[in-house]
């Protein structure tokens, strides 16, 4: 895949989002809000506007024992799995596979009223990447999601109204062997997990209503997402 003609754009979104999502949030610059907190759970966001749309960037930090990266990252991406813990979505299709780890997705969500319902065409693609900071410690993975184009499906033609997103999923495996040299088990490792986005809504949007949406949405998300990956991984072997 490395001559299609989204690569390059795809080398340089990863390393920026990539780049972004290991920023700590004390480092991410002023203004950044604590909106919620559960558990080992952390989600900050910045009050952001552009053309008076709401476009608030998010971040948020969790840490979930028994799972690793690779498991997270393999139920985010694979489109099998996402009704299964996507709840506002209502509608998804696979356009194109690019790469066993690049596919462009087009999705509608449930409508947010009063605004209009929303659609979303994005490319999604899964990477290792090496563990700068401990050589010998398990890899990071992570998947970004960016809009793009698409001839077959311009955007604002039917009842949609077309958002423009940028995701990153970006996770840390831990591991803490047992003392006694007896063999991993799920009780000896974690994922760290920071997810980050930045949403324009595409048109009007009441900015009060969509920060309250959010709000509830992300959080909701993040601790069902997660839920979903230690119930689909728990019986199985780990995957690192
Ligand atoms: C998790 C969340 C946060 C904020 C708002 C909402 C929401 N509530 N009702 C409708 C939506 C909605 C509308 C349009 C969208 F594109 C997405 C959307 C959200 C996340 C992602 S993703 O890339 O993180 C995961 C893939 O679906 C993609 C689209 C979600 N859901």
């Amino acid at each position: 895949a490395c001559q299609h003609r989204l690569w390059s754009e795809i080398e340089s979104v990863v390393k920026q989002q990539v780049a972004w999502a290991r920023t700590g949030i004390g480092e991410c610059g002023v203004g950044w809000q604590l909106f919620a907190e559960d558990g080992e759970m952390r989600m900050y966001r910045r009050e952001e506007e552009v053309d008076g749309m709401a476009v608030d960037p998010l971040k948020a930090v969790h840490t979930v024992p028994g799972i690793t990266g690779h498991e997270v990252c393999h139920y985010f991406f694979g489109p099998q799995y996402r009704y299964d813990w996507e709840t506002t979505l209502e509608q998804m299709t696979v356009l194109e596979t690019i790469s066993e780890d690049t596919l462009v997705f087009l999705q509608t969500h449930k409508r947010i009223w009063p605004a209009s319902q929303r659609d979303v065409l994005f490319w999604s693609h899964m990477r290792k990447l090496p563990n700068e900071s401990d050589r010998d410690g398990p890899d990071l993975w992570t998947v970004v999601n960016n809009s793009t184009h698409h001839p077959d499906y311009p955007p604002n033609v039917g009842k949609c109204v077309r958002i423009y997103l940028k995701v990153c999923l970006l996770c840390q495996t831990r591991v803490d062997p047992p003392k006694d040299g007896a063999p991993l088990t799920r009780d000896n490792i974690s994922c760290k997990i920071t997810y980050c986005s930045v949403v324009n809504p595409g048109g009007w949007a009441p900015a009060s209503v969509l920060r309250a949406v959010y709000k509830r949405e992300y959080p909701k998300f993040l601790k069902r997402f997660t839920a979903y990956v230690v119930n689909q991984t728990k019986n199985k072997p780990i995957m690192f």
